[in-house]
């Protein structure tokens, strides 16, 4: 496992944006801006991610590329637009943010490549690939050779592949939408009780359980190192990396601990961020409302058994408090230990794959969590890095 490519220094690199279409300029974004953030929102909030059936639009909004966009040692130059040069309308998008990966036991200086997007009316322009050449180019200036991405689609050789899996939360909302179908032996009422969550079941209720606060950060940090340090492909956190990915996206991220009452100290941690969809084509519902499982860690995890049955405990009250939240659906992955209460917990299986991509890096295949041939989950991946 290595770099592929590793001769180039930065002198190498010319200083020079990569020549664009005829009527088109870069522009670096300043995304300390309120108006250059909603030219992002805007073209994104038109031009993004589509599921399959052209149903939902990813709908963001500016805190959450506040907090998805400027982690700490994040760098103007890497938030890439492309304008018509007679009107300055943003037509094109792509970002980078600092990630310090650890592959088995390797630390790699990357960054994570996100929010690629083209203006509808520009697509099969081939401006993708002068997208991708233009990061690279401004992320090898500093001195940076290897970049992790994902995409639904497969591209020459994942390091990894990942689930979608889903839990309904607001099954009715989700069967309007047309988003979950009735299973032929099933009433509406059996889906509904199937998916019921019952918050005031004392069963799960976590003594202790509270929102964190920035006093938690080195207690959840330590919890989060022990926790992910099993996994093959992890996200190298250190106080302010963790503090914004868990405390900075206001009304984005939510963060919950555990802290045992006796010793005071934290013994879980669990965290979602919300993203919710437009709904494009059902009058009766604008939005979906869903959040998706970020990082989690405990040290209830002496045995597979007491680290199942502590994990089944704490996403149990992740679903409380999502049904809390109103949201309408709980996403999740089948990386980290996700497949230990994937199934228990009803989530279902979703039709869409994540794959990992590590730019210039040879590495060794990763489990996902899914059997590589029926697809279907199993247990065992290596996948510690979550990307939004
Ligand atoms: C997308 C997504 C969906 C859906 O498409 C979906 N859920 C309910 C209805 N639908 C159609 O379901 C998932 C389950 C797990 C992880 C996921 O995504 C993991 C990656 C999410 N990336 C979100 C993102 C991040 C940055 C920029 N844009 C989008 C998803």
């Amino acid at each position: 496992e290595g770099p592929i490519d590793s001769r180039k220094t930065v002198a190498d690199i010319s200083e020079k944006p990569l020549p664009l279409l005829e009527g088109f300029e870069w522009d670096t974004l300043d995304l300390t801006s309120t108006k250059e953030l909603d030219e992002v929102y805007n073209l994104l909030h038109e031009n993004y991610v589509e599921d399959s059936g052209e149903s939902f639009r990813f709908k963001y909004s500016a805190e959450f590329f506040d907090w998805a966009l400027k982690p700490p040692g994040w760098k103007k130059d890497w938030h890439v637009g492309v304008r018509v040069k007679s009107s300055k309308r943003l037509v094109a998008f792509i970002s980078a943010i600092p990630l310090r990966l650890k592959l088995h036991d390797k630390i790699i200086e990357s960054v994570e490549i996100n929010f690629l997007c083209v203006h509808k009316k520009l697509r099969s322009k081939r401006l993708t690939p002068v997208l991708i050449k233009e990061i690279t180019r401004r992320v090898n200036r500093y001195d940076i050779w290897q970049a992790l991405y994902t995409a639904g689609i497969v591209l020459p050789s994942p390091i990894s592949t990942c689930r979608y899996t889903h839990r309904p939360i607001n099954w009715e909302k989700l069967h309007e939408v047309g988003f979950s179908s009735l299973p032929e032996d099933s009433t509406k009422e059996d889906m509904v009780k199937k998916y019921y969550i019952d918050e005031n079941n004392e069963a799960i209720k976590l003594e202790g359980l509270r929102k964190m606060t920035e006093d938690d950060v080195d207690e959840v940090l330590e919890l989060y190192n022990k926790f992910q340090a099993k996994y093959e492909l992890i996200q190298v956190f250190d106080k302010e990396d963790l503090k914004h990915w868990l405390l900075k996206g206001k009304e984005v991220i939510y963060t919950y601990v555990v802290e045992d009452k006796s010793n005071k100290k934290i013994t879980d941690f669990f965290s979602f961020y919300l993203l919710p969809f437009k709904i494009l084509n059902v009058p009766k519902h604008e939005q979906l409302n869903i959040s998706y499982l970020f990082y989690y860690g405990t040290d209830h995890d002496s045995s597979k058994k007491e680290l199942e049955t502590r994990l089944k405990l704490l996403m149990k009250n992740a679903l409380v408090i999502n049904k809390g939240l109103k949201i309408d659906v709980f996403n999740a992955l089948t990386s980290q230990d996700n497949t230990l209460f994937l199934e228990d917990l009803n989530f279902g299986l979703g039709d869409g794959y994540l794959n990992y991509y590590l730019f210039n890096y040879k590495a060794f295949p990763i489990l996902g969590g899914i059997n590589k041939h029926t697809k279907l989950i199993e247990e065992g991946s290596g996948i510690g890095v979550v990307m939004l």
